[in-house]
């Protein structure tokens, strides 16, 4: 299976090549970043062990679509927007993670998967996506005596705001309790905000040095609290769960999905 990386220089690009060169399934079939790069033309190489590869980072994501059964895309929105062109273009399996995706930029990611598998997901790990199942259902048990606050902690040069995966567990909890996201969130607190909504479902987000990822949810009535917490201590488990997704769609027909349908977790 040849799988290519896109953005192969950046944190999660760094480790999905690891990902990809750990996995006996996988063959690496190149990496792009972007024009002006300071890794442009450097061989690709494992990031724990170093092994270098013979392949050369290039900026022609178009040329990877092409020759890649599957190309794994962790970038920034407008890359990723770009990418699933590539992906319906030459029907090449797209696993995108990129998250801070507007609607109209994740019309994109739909319109691909009308051509070709797309697995897209706020975060690739076991953890969270069981998370995500324990969060919708401790949500549907609780009532509203239970106020819903989402805690996310990241590294310094996180440059979106809720994580994506606050924001699915947002949305987790808004469905066990049977209500839209959009009308309960509560993003942004700063000053004389008035009390708490009863209903809503706030957020709260910390950024600091290299934290690769912390969530916790929490349930809070007067004089009991239940938090539900996911703490990752490497963004390698974002990685191996990509290329996991990457094997996974080989044998899907076209279409959208998430890693529930990956780890076939339950939906409802
Ligand atoms: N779904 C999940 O499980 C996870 C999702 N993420 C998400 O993945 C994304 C990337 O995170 P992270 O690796 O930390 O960020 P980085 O900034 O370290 O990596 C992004 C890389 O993509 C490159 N890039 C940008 N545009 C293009 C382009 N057009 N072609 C090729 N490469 C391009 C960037 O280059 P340059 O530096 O020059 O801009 C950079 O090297 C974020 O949205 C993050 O939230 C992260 C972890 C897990
Ligand atoms: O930017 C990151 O690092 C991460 N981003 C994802 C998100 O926004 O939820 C997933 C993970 O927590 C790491």
């Amino acid at each position: 299976m040849k799988i290519g990386i896109v953005g192969c220089g950046g944190r999660m690009g760094q480790a999905l090549v690891g990902a990809v060169l750990d996995n006996d399934s996988a063959t690496l079939s190149g990496g792009t970043e972007r024009q002006g790069s300071p890794h442009m033309g450097k061989p690709l190489r494992h990031p724990v062990t170093g092994l270098e590869t013979p392949l050369t980072v290039t900026e022609d994501a178009e040329e990877l679509f092409r020759i890649s059964d599957v190309v794994i895309d962790f970038t920034c929105p407008t890359a990723t927007v770009l990418h699933a062109g590539y992906a319906a273009q030459h029907k090449t399996i797209h696993i995108a993670g990129t998250t801070g995706m507007t609607p109209d930029e994740e019309k994109a990611l739909q319109a691909a998967a009308a051509k070709t598998p797309v697995v897209y997901a706020s975060n690739f790990s076991l953890g969270v996506n069981l998370l995500f199942h324990l969060t919708r259902q401790a949500a549907r048990l609780l009532d509203e005596d239970f106020d819903i606050e989402i805690l996310e902690m990241h590294h310094r040069h996180k440059v979106d705001a809720p994580s994506g995966t606050a924001l699915s567990l947002g949305k987790a909890a808004a469905e066990g309790r049977g209500v839209d996201l959009e009308t309960v969130a509560d993003k942004v607190r700063d000053g004389i905000t008035g009390e708490r909504t009863r209903g809503d479902i706030g957020f709260a987000t910390l950024r600091g040095g290299n934290v690769a990822g912390e969530h916790t949810v929490s349930f809070n009535a007067y004089d009991e609290r239940i938090e539900l917490t996911h703490k990752a201590g490497d963004r390698a488990i974002f990685a191996r769960g990509a290329v996991k997704a990457a094997l996974w769609a080989t044998t899907q027909d076209p279409g959208l999905y998430d890693m529930f349908d990956v780890l076939d977790l339950p939906k409802d």
